[in-house]
């Protein structure tokens, strides 16, 4: 999928600002920003269910909305509504015959953990199974792009594991995936890619580990001190003691390894170092901040 320079108006304001975005094949891209930031106008208009005022949108070539995008496309929204008389079984194989798919059905609702429930009315499953049968119906196309928006939300922890597992396998099928999301955790560990929104525009957009290059956001150093050395570790090194034994030290990821030096030549006084690098939550609070330019 690629998008370029893509610009959209409701009414006056504009909640799409020249967004360029490529989701290579194979390629899990986390979609993060705040509310209202537009992510679901930027899912819609490549779905083609809206129209946009500047730029353009090709997945796999073809223009949103056409019959080769839509044949390409797979969408689970947010809150999946199937019909509730009807099975899991009946609906997955109802979809099955309106896009002409020869599929194993049992063996797909199996994939999704609904093996016991596929002859069940929907009517009567939980939000997580609908959204297990939301995603057994993605798989079903065989799409070279899927969009989930925030596909995990209000699933256990496990359902999640078992989205994600199946996540991956629609990218090593060669899908191009993007997961429009607020769970920062998760997609920090799912995804290949991060795609940070603004008010309408894109502001990052790298791997974890570039995004935190650029960011340059401190390095902490978590230092356990033996016996009762903490108070000196965290004055000769200007640390903050964060409990009796333990002292955490901010520096820059250039200062990183002269500090580590430092810390070590303290000898027996040191008992455990461990380092965390910043974490997507706090390169998402880094990027998304108002006076950033
Ligand atoms: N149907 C609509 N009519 C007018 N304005 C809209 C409409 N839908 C969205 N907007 C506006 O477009 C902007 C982007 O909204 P969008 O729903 O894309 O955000 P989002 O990033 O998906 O937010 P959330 O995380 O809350 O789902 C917001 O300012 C919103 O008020």
């Amino acid at each position: 999928m690629q998008i370029r320079a893509l610009d959209k108006f409701r009414g006056k304001t504009q909640v799409l600002r020249g967004i360029d975005l490529e989701i290579a094949p194979g390629e899990r891209l986390a979609l993060l920003g705040h509310n209202g930031a537009g992510k679901s106008t930027l899912i819609k208009a490549v779905l083609g269910l809206i129209r946009y005022e500047g730029g353009s949108i090709r997945i796999c070539g073809a223009t949103p909305g056409s019959s080769a995008a839509r044949s390409a496309t797979a969408f689970l929204p947010e809150a999946v509504s199937f019909h509730p008389a009807l099975t899991g079984h009946e609906q997955l194989s109802l979809f099955a015959r309106l896009t002409g798919e020869r599929t194993d059905i049992d063996g797909l609702l199996e994939r999704v953990g609904l093996c016991d429930a596929m002859h069940r009315r929907i009517g009567a499953y939980s939000k997580g199974m609908r959204q297990r049968l939301g995603l057994a119906q993605v798989l079903l196309g065989r799409p070279k792009l899927a969009l989930l928006d925030e596909p995990t939300s209000g699933l256990d922890p496990i359902s999640r594991q078992d989205l994600y597992a199946i996540i991956d396998e629609l990218a090593e099928q060669g899908a191009a995936v993007l997961i429009a999301s607020h769970a920062l955790t998760e997609v920090e560990a799912r995804t290949d890619r991060i795609a940070i929104l603004r008010k309408g525009a894109k502001v990052a957009d790298d791997t974890l580990a570039g995004l935190s290059a650029q960011a340059g956001l401190p390095v902490k150093l978590r230092v356990q001190a033996s016996g009762a050395e903490a108070d000196r570790i965290a004055i000769e090194t200007g640390g903050r003691r964060i409990n009796g034994a333990s002292v955490e030290i901010l520096c820059s990821p250039q200062d990183k390894m002269a500090e580590l030096r430092r810390i070590a030549a303290m000898g027996e006084a040191v008992a455990d170092i461990d380092m965390v690098p910043p974490r997507l939550e706090d390169l998402y609070c880094h990027y998304s901040r108002e006076d950033r330019k």
